[in-house]
């Protein structure tokens, strides 16, 4: 007991100044961390009221999407971690109790979907050449809109690429990260540091050849954390390095040493490109418009109205306008109504799945990275729109629908896209050749159901040809010569999504019913097909 000597009590003192002290920090950490969670809080908050003034317009920027993806998966997560190590305050549990249950009830988007809105803008930068800071600002294909990224938005792009071995677009994003963070200076809620940037970046600039930048990164990450294990390995292996070279020694490949830098920053599997570099060129300058027809396919083209033999055309035939002779591509206008859009939209939205591609060898359909966008199939006899588009396919194109595929409505994500491909199934895909017993896709009819502002255009890479989606239109061409045998020329991808939402669907017409719609020939033909 210490009541009974004073000396006793003076040490009580000591233990009450420790105790206030705690108490204090114990203070300063939760109102540093009050403070912190409040500016998010703000942040988020305003971020939401802009998006909710009007949400399509909002999520159509990609950056918006993107944005909105990163505050729920790792922005939120952060949160959720402050709040779940906060101590001392009771009712923290029942908030904490709020969010896992929302967890089960509301749409979260996952890691995976970061990882997608990721790759979605990288793949926009390279499709439509567009310069990183100029994202940043929020500046796409000379067009400003209000979204700004902050240096963590920034730093996220950069890790996501390096997760997915992507070191080019890791030095850029790493690189605007730092020049945003020198504009920030009081940004208090940075969720890394100077050194995190330069080991991304130092690695990063070494995976993509440059021995001498990377050491000069490490000696800079050295300064600020001088006993820095990995960098220091590293650094004693890049001047190895870089002297072997000087040397002019430089053993490619494996010495047999293992003191090749070491990164433990995260990494996943990569998947490889599919097509060829001169076709991937001719596909971007198509999609950013900067590759034309030549003046000679150009003069040959012309519009008119059409009836097609149908009697009930005659009072209302069709507005068509040609897009290419040979291979014949044509687009027909008004082919679609603004209230049937309304209406197969509202049909395929309950039944969307991301959209499959079929594997060539063994015919299984399985989802690709080169195909990004949701789908679904609407029968025929559901709903009487449905039939009478069907119908008017028929009279647009003469062809027998019996044989044909249901309606396909698709919606394109983020950067939605799909890359170079055929619509025919060719003889050595040999699974998907056997599935057809209604015959190979003779033509296709593809229908615009939205506008779209920027990007996703359908562009023919064998031809030059680039088709601007608009409301209400309809392509058709045929993917069969005559002969039966495909025709390579209608090799076509669905540009990226820049900015907007683009709606399509198909309606592939198979080859059986047609022999006498479109008799078959000997030869393949050279475009004289007649309408
Ligand atoms: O969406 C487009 O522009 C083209 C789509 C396409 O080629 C397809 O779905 O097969
Ligand atoms: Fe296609």
């Amino acid at each position: 007991e210490v009541y009974t000597a004073l000396a006793e009590m003076e040490e009580l003192l000591e233990t009450e100044a420790v105790l206030i002290s705690n108490l204090e920090g114990f203070i300063r950490v939760q109102q540093d961390k009050l403070d912190y969670l409040k500016t998010k809080m703000q942040e988020y908050q305003r971020e939401h009221e802009e998006a909710a003034t009007d949400i399509s317009v909002y999520v159509s920027n990609p950056i918006n999407a993107y944005l909105l993806t990163k505050r729920l998966t790792t922005d939120w997560r952060q949160v959720e971690n402050l709040m779940a190590h906060d101590v001392g305050i009771g009712s923290h549990i029942d908030f904490l109790d709020n969010i896992t249950n929302y967890r089960n009830v509301l749409k979260f988007p996952s890691d995976e979907d970061l990882n997608g809105a990721a790759v979605a803008l990288m793949r926009l930068q390279d499709t439509y050449n567009l310069d990183t800071s100029s994202v940043a600002r929020g500046e796409l294909n000379g067009i400003q809109y209000s979204t700004e990224m902050s240096s963590d938005d920034c730093f996220e792009l950069g890790r996501q690429s390096y997760v997915n071995h992507d070191y080019y677009h890791t030095v850029l994003w790493m690189k605007e990260a730092m020049s945003r963070m020198r504009e920030e200076p009081n940004n208090r809620t940075q969720s890394f540091t100077k050194a995190d940037v330069l080991e991304y970046l130092a690695f990063s600039t070494y995976k993509q050849g440059n021995v001498e930048t990377a050491l000069l990164m490490t000696n800079e990450l050295l300064q600020l954390i001088p006993n820095h294990e990995r960098a220091n390995g590293n650094k004693v292996y890049y001047e190895k390095e870089l002297k072997e070279i000087t040397m002019k020694k430089r053993v490619k490949g494996d010495d047999g040493s293992d003191d090749t830098p070491k990164s433990d920053l995260p990494i996943s599997k990569a998947e490889p490109a599919v097509f060829d570099y001169s076709e991937r060129k001719t596909y971007e300058l198509l999609c950013q418009g900067k590759l034309k027809p030549t003046s000679a396919q150009l003069r040959s083209l012309s519009c008119r109205y059409v009836t097609n033999e149908v009697p009930f055309l005659k009072i209302g035939p069709f507005k068509l306008e040609e897009a290419s002779k040979d291979p014949y591509i044509v687009i027909y206008h008004d082919a679609m109504y603004d209230s049937e859009i309304e209406i197969v939209k509202r049909m395929a939205k309950p039944r969307f799945r991301r959209a499959t591609v079929q594997n060539a060898i063994t015919g299984e359909l399985e989802t690709a990275n080169y195909r990004i966008s949701k789908s679904a199939w609407l029968k025929t006899e559901e709903h009487s729109i449905i039939a009478n588009i069907v119908q008017r396919t028929e009279d647009m194109t003469g062809l027998d629908m019996l044989s044909a595929e249901e309606l396909q409505v698709v919606n394109y994500g983020i950067g939605g896209h799909y890359e170079p491909h055929f619509d025919f199934a060719r003889r050595e895909e040999v699974k998907a050749f056997q599935g057809l017993n209604t015959g190979n896709r003779i033509a296709t009819v593809l229908f615009y159901m939205s506008d779209v502002e920027q990007g996703g255009a359908t562009v023919f890479t064998a031809i030059n040809i680039a088709l601007r989606p608009r409301k209400g239109t309809a392509a058709f061409w045929f993917n069969l010569h005559k002969s039966g045998e495909g025709d390579y020329r209608t090799r076509h991808a669905a540009c990226p999504v820049l900015t907007g939402s683009k709606w399509v669907s198909n309606k592939w017409i198979h080859e059986r019913r047609q022999e006498f719609r479109r008799p078959c020939g000997l030869e393949p033909d050279h475009g004289e097909f007649a309408i």
